[in-house]
């Protein structure tokens, strides 16, 4: 889907917002503080039922109100909506009127993506922004494979309690064998869905990153040593998850490593580069979500000017042209974003109805369209 209409109420400093948005590209700038990542923060919330900023969900009401409501509409009417009550703790989802009790109903239907300026730090920090980024992809891709993910975290729930109640061995013993099936079975999906990134990422590097775009190695870590099964590694680990009282090895403890000429990329690319290979990763999952037809996925960049020089921001834009995505992003002033505006293939490729974007100021939390930015060709 992408968003035609968004709405909010109550929603962080946003007073109620209604908005109606350009399928392919939208820019919001406002001066710091003025609402623009509460703007993407509220998308966000719909597609993933939590923020990307705060696990506090009391955080996302106006201060002193004890309620709040998201809802987007597209341009098929279809109409999706998320309002949470934080005194009585309920949280009502709908689509197209009807109640839903999981959230994950919600996100089958919106596939969002975000990368602000502190995405590349997490990302190339520990292993568990990594291993977010590869499940949502998973999620939208790889449909099958949801009830088997369900059913690997709640076996792996019940081998936890085991180690962790020091339960005997016969029963330990009968999680461990189906923890190890269900493990092979979730790393070699995951591990399919790994190369299908891979394969996808050297266009986007060509764009955003031409130096290094053939010296790039990506390594899949299944979440126990390569060399030896996962049985015979837990058995040789019994007493150590004795003593961490968890599962040391398993599929959730996989990773990927990205490699330039054999050291870690992050030691070798400077920030705006690490960000740009973020974005280029970003680019190749959209594109393999896009592709199973079932969501348009939406791409959220927040603040783009930063790390990113006037060349890059020009490649990005570049870049952005080949996606057939909904693109919102914000910029602190228009200044920063004259790549995007002054690119001509937006216009060719982008542009089904004679408007090339919508761009908006945001303003102590109203928002309003910039008209004279909306160009009718
Ligand atoms: N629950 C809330 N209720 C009301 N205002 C809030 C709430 N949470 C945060 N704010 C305020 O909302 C404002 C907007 O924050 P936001 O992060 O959206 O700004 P921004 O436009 O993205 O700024 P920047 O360019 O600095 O990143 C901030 O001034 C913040 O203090």
């Amino acid at each position: 889907m992408s968003v035609a209409k968004l709405t909010t109420y109550n929603f962080r400093n946003l007073s109620s917002v209604a908005i109606d948005l350009h399928p392919s590209l939208n820019f919001i700038i406002g001066d710091n503080g003025s609402g623009k990542s509460s703007l993407l923060e509220a998308i966000f919330f719909l597609g993933h039922g939590k923020s990307f900023r705060t696990s506090k969900v009391e955080n996302l009401a106006t201060y002193e109100m004890d309620n709040f409501v998201v809802s987007i509409k597209d341009i098929n009417d279809l109409q999706l909506g998320l309002s949470k009550n934080l005194k009585s703790g309920v949280t009502l989802i709908k689509i197209n009127g009807e109640r839903h009790a999981r959230l994950s109903e919600l996100a089958k239907n919106i596939a969002v993506q975000i990368v602000t300026p502190e995405s590349f730090k997490l990302f190339f920090g520990g292993p568990k922004e990594r291993r977010r980024f590869v499940e949502l992809g998973m999620f939208h891709v790889k449909h099958d494979f949801s009830n088997q993910g369900r059913e690997f975290n709640r076996v792996l729930k019940q081998r936890n309690a085991c180690i962790r109640n020091h339960l005997d061995r016969s029963t330990f013993d009968y999680w461990t064998e189906l923890f190890c099936l269900l493990s092979e079975e979730v790393a070699q999906v995951r591990a399919q869905y790994i190369e299908d990134l891979i394969s996808e990422l050297p266009f986007w590097l060509a764009i955003l990153l031409p130096n290094i775009a053939d010296k790039v190695t990506v390594q899949y870590l299944q979440g126990w040593p390569q060399k030896k099964t996962l049985k015979a590694a837990l058995l040789d680990s019994y007493e150590r998850e004795q003593a961490f009282g968890y599962s040391i090895y398993g599929a959730h403890r996989f990773d990927v490593k990205f490699l330039i000429a054999k050291h870690d990329l992050e030691s070798q690319l400077s920030r705006g580069q690490q960000k740009l290979f973020l974005l280029a990763l970003t680019f190749a999952q959209a594109k393999l979500i896009g592709r199973v037809n079932r969501v348009k996925p939406i791409l959220l960049i927040d603040d783009i000017g930063a790390e990113l020089d006037i060349n890059s921001r020009t490649s990005l834009s570049d870049a952005i042209t080949k996606l057939d995505c909904q693109v919102i992003i914000t910029a602190i002033e228009k200044g920063v974003l004259q790549p995007f505006l002054n690119n001509d293939n937006f216009i060719k490729e982008k542009c089904d109805e004679n408007i090339k974007y919508h761009m908006f100021h945001v303003k102590h939390g109203g928002i309003l369209p910039v008209n004279n930015s909306v160009m009718i060709e």
